[in-house]
């Protein structure tokens, strides 16, 4: 099971009893303020398998039932790296440069202007003189 939370996402209960054939994700996000346990407890098991966090706290069967509520896909169990947390890595670096990009194409007129103001009033001072 991986619980998602924001960009977090964590593992937990596999679909069947063995741990090796795959894994649930889970969009906890919604559920953080109402957790029972605190949401802290939901957020230390993020980005990791939490199966065996989500057991050991003694889960009733309606919690399990709820849990169920808060799946958005299965996994493959072969794949270490969380597939949404390399693509909001990714996402932030294309981000980065790109905001850099816009900021200069917006901004390239700032300079521009006190340059021409400077040739302007130059200009202005050598012809009074
Ligand atoms: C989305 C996943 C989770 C759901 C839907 C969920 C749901 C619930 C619910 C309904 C309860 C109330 C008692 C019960 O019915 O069993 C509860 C209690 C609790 N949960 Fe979770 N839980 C989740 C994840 C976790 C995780 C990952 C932990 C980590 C250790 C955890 C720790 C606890 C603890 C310690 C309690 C007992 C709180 C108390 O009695 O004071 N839960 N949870």
């Amino acid at each position: 099971m991986l619980l998602e939370s924001h960009s977090i996402k964590a593992q937990c209960c596999p679909t069947n009893s063995t741990k090796e054939d795959s894994y649930m994700v889970y969009d906890v996000t919604s559920y953080l303020d109402e957790h029972p346990g605190g949401d802290d407890v939901v957020l230390a098991a993020t980005g990791k398998d939490a199966t065996d966090d989500f057991e050991d706290a003694g889960h009733s069967k309606s919690a399990k039932e709820l849990l169920r509520t808060f799946r958005v896909e299965e996994l493959d169990a072969s794949s270490t790296i969380i597939p949404e947390l390399e693509i909001s890595s990714k996402k932030e670096a294309t981000n980065y440069s790109q905001k850099l990009m816009d900021l200069t194409k917006q901004y390239w007129t700032i300079p521009m202007a006190i340059v021409g103001i400077s040739v302007v009033v130059g200009f202005l001072y050598l012809r009074k003189k």
